[in-house]
């Protein structure tokens, strides 16, 4: 987390949240800037916890996002606070990519296009999906896709164009990019998140969360089982045992980084 955000107010808090047997109660606080993570095997709860959180999913316990229960925020608050990017497929209907991005801003109200042009210059520049603009979604390969959808996700939560824009909300993100372009959603992240963005990801490649996390939260079977700094809780000894495979973790050029072994 950037040195400014060290002692930022907590933008997200979940006090027990819950849906036995699929997830029982975890509570965590999520400040401004800060970047956590939820790592565990298939099926361990990571993306019940980003639907509950998002105010979209059943579940039980609080969450408040700015000190409001999300409870009491309409669709629109919501949309106007946090983006939640959920694992899906792409929809069945035929629509333009440009008019797919511009669609993620309907909640923002009246937005001066030339900053609106300004931000998905940016973006799309930044995921490198410029040249698909004049496409239809239904004419992009799975990590186009996946670009366009993380660019809409963004752009909804831009800060420049949004100033009530706190939570980045990713459901497994990397799913269908190349190293590059995973490399360049990271990126994208962490600027996010220096702009005051809080993120709370669902991710599957543990030497990323090594690096790119502030906290991480360790799930199996519905609990967690651990929440700290990424090297507080992923022990060698502690993932082995959650995901049954054999890990080794070496230091290479003041890098941690964890070998899998099986
Ligand atoms: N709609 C549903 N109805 C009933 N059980 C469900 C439903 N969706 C998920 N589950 C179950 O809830 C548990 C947690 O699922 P969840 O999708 O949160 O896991 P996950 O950690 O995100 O997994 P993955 O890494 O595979 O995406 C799993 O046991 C799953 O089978």
């Amino acid at each position: 987390m950037s040195d400014k955000f060290q002692t930022s107010s907590v933008v997200l808090s979940a006090k027990n949240l819950a849906m036995p047997p699929r997830l029982l109660p975890v509570s965590f606080d999520v400040r401004q800037g800060e970047i956590v993570h939820l790592i565990g095997p298939n099926g361990s709860g990571k993306s019940t916890v980003l639907s509950i959180v998002s105010g979209l999913g059943e579940g039980d316990g609080e969450v408040t996002l700015s000190d409001q229960n999300i409870k009491k925020l309409d669709l629109s608050q919501l949309a106007r606070q946090r983006c939640y990017l959920a694992q899906q497929d792409k929809p069945a209907f035929a629509v333009g990519v440009y008019h797919y991005l511009v669609l993620s801003l309907s909640a923002l109200g009246d937005v001066p296009i030339s900053q609106v042009e300004m931000a998905l210059e940016e973006i799309c520049d930044a995921l490198k999906i410029t040249d698909k603009l004049s496409r239809t979604i239904q004419q992009l390969s799975g990590g186009e896709w996946q670009r366009v959808r993380l660019a809409a996700a963004c752009l909804q939560v831009w800060p420049s164009l949004n100033p009530e824009a706190r939570l980045l909300l990713l459901d497994e993100p990397a799913a269908a990019l190349d190293i590059g372009q995973e490399a360049i959603m990271y990126q994208l992240v962490r600027k996010m998140a220096a702009q005051g963005i809080a993120v709370v990801m669902a991710n599957h490649d543990l030497n990323r969360t090594l690096r790119e996390a502030d906290t991480v939260l360790l799930l199996n079977n519905g609990s967690c089982v651990a929440k700290g700094t990424p090297k507080t809780v992923m022990t060698v000894d502690r993932l082995q045992s959650v995901f049954s495979t054999q890990i080794q973790r070496i230091e290479h050029q003041g890098q941690s980084c964890l070998l899998f072994t099986d």
